[in-house]
């Protein structure tokens, strides 16, 4: 079995090791949202690759969901002792050493998804992990604070601003002479089913389906997503700060309708959502959270293969 997932960064990690843990003998290919890279300190960072590539590889810091296990800050206080900005993005000394393997090979000439293949080599994550393209395409947020209105890169509303200053609109810079990843179209073409994980359905999911060429792949396939909203609230992280910015709702009901009947097939969604409509889409309620409220426990397994299960249903 072919199971193809599009992700964002930790939502869509915690997810995936579910997914894998439940089906280990599926050959699984990951799409991954790079929308969200940037070049810092002359590194090329690329965050939701690098969540999905340390979770499922046994590197992460599990209590941030980013970043490596383990970590030391040094290059950051003697960067900051030099006054050398951003300061407010954390690079840690392991995590550094990614960055600067991936920029070696980019300044070589390599394209992204060669480069984390290479990168995968050592972790063996157990997926296949390609990029959702080798164009360079950024997401900038436009705001208005005290320098007037202007464009910020993504990463500096969301972790310098914590999205606390209104997304006016968000644009994927770069993404209309983007082409798929190599690989991309063709792990689609070939999946048995596509599966969408509680990622943000606007600067992750929303990101990969801008990129010329994968949504249309999609269409003809069984996709089966779960919601990143439950009760009117976002599973994690500030979806609803995206959501708000391109007049969506932040209702399971609303991140449906965005994806549209068209692309999806089966939608998975908390009991409390249970009254989620929509033509052509099968909805089911069940428990969504991948932490179990009493224990704390991990049970994306469980949430992974209830959301398997069903694309299979819908896939006979
Ligand atoms: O909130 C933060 N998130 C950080 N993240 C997470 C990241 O900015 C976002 O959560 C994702 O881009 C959204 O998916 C990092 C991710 C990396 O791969 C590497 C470094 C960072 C650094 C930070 C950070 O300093 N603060």
């Amino acid at each position: 079995m072919h199971i193809v997932s599009l992700a964002g960064g930790i939502g869509g990690a915690r997810f995936l090791r579910g997914l894998r843990e439940t089906s280990p003998d599926a050959r699984i290919t990951v799409i991954g949202n790079t929308g969200d890279d940037i070049t810092l300190f002359g590194l090329r960072v690329c965050p939701d690759l690098d969540t999905v590539m340390y979770t499922l590889g046994g590197g992460i810091n599990e209590e941030q969901g980013w970043g490596r296990t383990k970590e030391t800050h040094v290059v950051k206080e003697e960067l900051a002792a030099y006054g050398v900005e951003p300061q407010w993005f954390g690079l840690g000394d392991r995590d550094f050493a990614t960055h600067i393997v991936r920029s070696q090979m980019l300044e070589a000439g390599f394209p992204l998804s060669q480069i984390t293949r290479a990168l995968c080599a050592r972790w063996q994550p157990g997926v296949e992990l390609l990029p959702m393209s080798d164009d360079r395409c950024e997401t900038h947020v436009v705001i208005t604070d005290e320098r007037g209105r202007r464009a910020v890169h993504f990463q500096e509303w969301w972790v310098r601003l914590r999205a606390s200053v209104p997304a006016e609109s968000i644009a994927l810079v770069g993404v209309d002479g983007a082409k798929p990843a190599p690989g991309v179209l063709e792990a689609i073409e070939e999946a048995d089913v596509v599966i969408l994980p509680p990622s943000n359905p606007v600067v992750s999911i929303g990101t990969i389906l801008q990129v010329p060429g994968i949504r249309e792949a999609l269409l003809p396939k069984t996709v089966v997503g779960v919601s990143p909203i439950i009760g009117g609230a976002p599973v994690r992280g500030m979806a609803d700060a995206c959501l708000t910015a391109i007049g969506v709702e932040t209702t399971a009901q609303a991140v449906l309708d965005l994806y549209g009947a068209e692309l999806i097939d089966g939608w998975l969604v908390a009991p409390e959502d249970s009254g989620v409509r929509l033509d052509g889409v099968r909805v089911v309620a069940r428990p969504i959270l991948m932490r179990d409220p009493e224990t704390g426990a991990d049970v994306a397994a469980d949430i992974a293969r209830g959301a398997l299960d069903l694309a299979l249903e819908l896939a006979r």
